[in-house]
């Protein structure tokens, strides 16, 4: 399904995609696993994951990122974006788990169809884009947080960020890859991503995959402070230069969208997949038990 049909089925009764943007302010109190504050004098504006328990990343999540995403786009006043989560000690947990388990292959496809889509939307976003990282930032997680311009984290030795996925017996794509690589350069991806590293603020800090790491009451001032340093750079001149840095990597997925979708389908469907899953997921329960 087109993200604006399902955008629309999200939103029943809407008819048009400006009717859909109307209801997603109006009911935005309501539901909503995104919440956006905007801060019109000084054009920025801050989107926080509200996506109760670990702000995973389900198919209505990031239908809702990317909504919200194109809404600010069109928004000229606002220049900056922050991204974090509303409570705490999870960032993301990343892509959500029940979204790739015990599905059909028609809806694997359209959940990563809007994968993409919001990856694609992220890492060529105008605005500049902060990552304020307070909690957890696992595998989609750290994807998030990678598109970004910056990335600022909490100093909690708790918190920890990487590319985890063959701990779970999957493989990251080659975009995901590609994202990693310009952040961290290619010998420590080549680590990173084989070893499945989570990296605690200090080691994230040395390893380059987040860029400032301060205490954890500081980090949205800290954030603030980097976006009013970025917002000083006139838009024309820094949003040309992201989109020549980004371009090769955006193509790269572009020219391959479909396969990529038909790979990730048989990958995610086979059986020794969905066991892995199934067990991770029983992991996860009895660690909390
Ligand atoms: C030939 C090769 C070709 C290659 C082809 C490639 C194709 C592509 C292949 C597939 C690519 C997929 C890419 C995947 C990306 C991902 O993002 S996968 C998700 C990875 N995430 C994680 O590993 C994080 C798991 N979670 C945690 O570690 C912890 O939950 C936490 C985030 C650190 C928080 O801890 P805590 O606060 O203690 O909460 P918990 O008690 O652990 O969890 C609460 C409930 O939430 C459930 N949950 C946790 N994470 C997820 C998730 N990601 N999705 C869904 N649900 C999640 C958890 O199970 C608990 O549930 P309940 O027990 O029911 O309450």
């Amino acid at each position: 399904m087109a993200l604006a049909s399902r955008a629309r089925a999200l939103l029943p009764g809407a008819r048009s995609w400006g009717a859909v943007l109307a209801r997603v302010t109006a009911q935005r109190a309501m539901s909503h696993r995104v919440v956006v504050e905007t801060d019109a004098a000084a054009g920025v504006a801050v989107m926080k994951f509200r996506n109760p328990p670990v702000n995973s990343l389900s198919l209505e999540m990031v239908t809702e990122l990317v909504i919200n995403l194109e809404k600010l786009e069109n928004d000229k006043t606002v220049r900056g974006l922050i991204f974090t989560s509303e409570s705490p000690g999870v960032f993301s947990s990343g892509l959500n788990l029940l979204d790739m388990y015990g599905r059909n292959p028609a809806h694997y496809a359209e959940y990563w169809k809007a994968v993409q889509e919001l990856w694609l939307r992220l890492y060529q976003c105008p605005m500049v884009t902060v990552a304020t990282i307070n909690g957890a930032c696992p595998a989609g997680g750290c994807l998030i947080s990678m598109t970004c311009d910056y990335r600022v984290m909490a100093d909690n030795p708790k918190y920890t960020i990487g590319l985890n996925e063959t701990q779970l017996g999957i493989v990251a794509p080659f975009w995901f890859k590609d994202t990693l690589v310009n952040t961290i350069g290619y010998r420590a991806s080549e680590i990173s991503l084989q070893l499945g590293l989570l990296y605690p603020p200090a080691e994230a800090l040395r390893v380059g995959i987040v860029d400032k790491v301060v205490p954890e009451d500081q980090v949205h001032s800290a954030a603030l402070a980097v976006m009013a340093q970025w917002l000083a750079i006139p838009d024309h001149a820094r949003q040309l230069t992201k989109a020549m840095l980004r371009k090769p990597t955006v193509d790269n997925l572009v020219r391959q969208r479909d396969a990529d979708i038909q790979q990730f389908v048989s990958f995610i469907s086979r059986d020794s997949i969905q066991k892995g899953l199934q067990m991770y997921l029983q992991m996860l329960k009895q660690k909390k038990a």
